[in-house]
């Protein structure tokens, strides 16, 4: 019986679906192991499922057994499919139900997060916290971001002038730690502080949890390394203390200004926190651990993925010098020629300011860019087993019901049925076509995007924030920050990248451009896997301050 169940569910199950052979015993985990070997073995593994799929002729889902591991999965290769995976349907209200596997991020995430909520209880906490996301209520916090990118330029000046190497996404990160801090609860959390032992508890404690998420530490489930879970336990725990603390004295204040000043006086907070507060008389333990796991999830979400951004994009401004070319023709154009910080941050800040970062099309296109060739993340859901969801792609019906459902951005938004030729390639002005809602990538009800040469691209198929009821709640904090950001350092700064990625220059010591209009480098960056899709080497890099 066992023999026949164990056949059954390798080799019949899903048997319809497009798939490579798999083992008996393994399923597809050692075809994935030998797949993986043929690259670098600490690659991500979606390079690695496109391989896979290529080699199938990428049919618009593939079956991965991942049984004994996890659970059976199913990648999602196209655009279609993943909009019929995202969408709000008959069956899901809010779409298909976010996948168990989340529950990995458990600790660094809270129980109670946004990320793992479904129907009424996650639609309860969407519709309380999206105020301190709204466009509007963003561009009010400009000289907030402002702040924190002079602290990232005084280091980069350093760095400059004294000509060391580091890592980028190091800087990038603290940086986007430090703005989503001041966003969310009003607090600086110092992650810029060059010494680490200036650096509060806070930041020490956070650092060494999301130290325990590297890939080695992710790819096996936590019974096989239970000193490891542990460690994510008691560090997790100590976390939510001095977070509930802080909760605890912002609620506090907050009551204090009502009584005191009565509410139309007071200065109007515009932390997500504090608009999160507004109403609650009092802070029940629900509530305070309610609000302290969207914290927690806000500051997690909300830096490691803009960091990643970035990264990337200082990478694409190293090795391709006429995309940096126009991003500082622009930015000349819209800020005027004074380049310094003050000038920028003044413009800024001035009446009309705001406009100012809508009109950066083109470095807007190159966001989109980035976020279309390196998606720092993605989407897994998991209809429940015998709920019949079922999905359409080529003519064939799939019934995903029981499977992991992976979204996987890397593949989908390198589509050659969407993209042409160019879709490995790093092509910003492929987004000029756009209208002005160029980031709009949750609105379902965008129109399809055109390059400038007319083609058009269905909107499902640039998804780095997902796409749906369950799209990304801080999309466009992200992009506005990436803007910010790169108004502030394109025109500053000369990027550098060494290691892997570094340009390979010729005799003369001059970089080459290859026939994309890119430097040739001598080896390509890749990603690695840390919960998300990261910089192999974290990004090192020099800086030079422009002539
Ligand atoms: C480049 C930056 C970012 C990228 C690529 C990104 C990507 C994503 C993706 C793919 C999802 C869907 C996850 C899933 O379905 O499991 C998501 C959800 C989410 N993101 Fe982001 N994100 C970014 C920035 C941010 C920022 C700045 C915040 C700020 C708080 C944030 C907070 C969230 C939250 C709370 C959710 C869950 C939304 C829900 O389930 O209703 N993200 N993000």
């Amino acid at each position: 019986y066992l023999a026949a169940t164990v056949w059954h569910r390798r080799f019949k199950q899903f048997a319809n679906f497009p798939q490579l052979k798999p083992s008996l015993l393994w399923g597809h985990l050692k075809l994935i192991h030998e797949y993986t070997l043929k690259g670098p073995p600490d690659v991500h593994y979606d390079p690695v499922f496109a391989t896979m799929a290529k080699e199938l002729g990428n049919p618009p889902v593939m079956f991965l057994d991942l049984r004994p591991a996890s659970y059976p999965m199913v990648l999602v290769n196209s655009h279609e499919v993943a909009e019929q995976v995202t969408r709000a349907s008959k069956m899901f209200a809010w779409s298909t139900p976010k996948s168990p596997t989340m529950g990995a991020l458990v600790r660094l995430i809270g129980p109670e997060s946004v990320l793992m909520k479904e129907k009424e209880n996650w639609k309860q906490l969407r519709k309380r916290f999206n105020p301190g996301f709204a466009p509007q209520h963003l561009m009010t916090l400009l000289p907030c971001i402002l702040d924190k990118t002079d602290i990232f330029m005084e280091h980069l000046d350093r760095l400059a002038s004294s000509g060391e190497e580091f890592s980028m996404l190091k800087h990038t990160i603290n940086l986007t730690f430090d703005i989503i801090g001041a966003i969310t609860m009003d607090v600086d959390f110092d992650a810029q502080k060059s010494e680490s032992s200036s650096q509060g508890e806070f930041i020490r404690l956070y650092d060494q949890l999301l130290k325990m998420y590297g890939q080695e530490d992710s790819r096996f489930p936590w019974w096989m390394s239970p000193m490891r879970e542990w460690r994510r336990y008691t560090l997790s725990n100590q976390i939510d203390r001095l977070l509930e603390t802080m909760i605890r004295a912002k609620h506090t204040q907050q009551q204090q200004q009502h009584t005191t000043n009565g509410s139309s006086k007071a200065k109007k907070p515009r932390d997500v926190l504090s608009l999160s507060l507004q109403g609650s008389d009092s802070l029940s333990r629900a509530l305070l651990t309610e609000t302290r796991d969207q914290i927690k999830t806000f500051l997690f979400a909300g830096h490691d993925t803009t960091g990643i951004l970035l990264a990337w994009l200082f990478y694409e401004f190293s090795r391709s010098p006429h995309v940096l070319q126009a991003v500082r023709a622009e930015l000349d154009e819209l800020f005027g020629p004074d380049a310094g910080p003050a000038a920028v941050r003044a413009r800024l800040l001035a009446p009309g300011g705001e406009e100012l970062i809508n009109r950066m099309r083109y470095a807007t296109a190159v966001v989109k860019e980035v976020l279309r060739v390196y998606p720092p993340a993605g989407t897994a859901r998991m209809a429940p087993p015998g709920s019949g969801f079922t999905v359409t792609a080529g003519g064939r019906s799939y019934c995903l019901d029981g499977a992991i459902i992976y979204n996987c951005a890397t593949i989908i938004q390198r589509d050659r049925a969407v993209f042409g030729e160019t879709a490995d390639d790093f092509v910003p002005e492929r987004w000029l076509g756009d209208k002005a809602g160029i980031m709009s990538a949750g609105a379902e009800e965008e129109s399809e995007k055109r390059d400038e040469a007319g083609r058009t691209f269905p909107p499902g198929a640039w998804r780095p924030f997902e796409r749906g009821p369950r799209n990304c709640i801080g999309q466009d904090l992200a992009t506005i920050e990436a803007r910010v950001i790169v108004a502030a350092v394109a025109r500053r700064y000369d990027f550098v990248k060494v290691g892997l990625g570094e340009l390979d220059l010729n005799e003369k010591g001059q970089p080459v451009e290859n026939d994309k209009g890119q430097y040739k480098v001598k080896a390509e960056m890749y990603n690695t896997a840390q919960v998300t899709a990261k910089p192999v080497d974290a990004m090192r890099m020099k800086v030079r301050l422009r002539a």
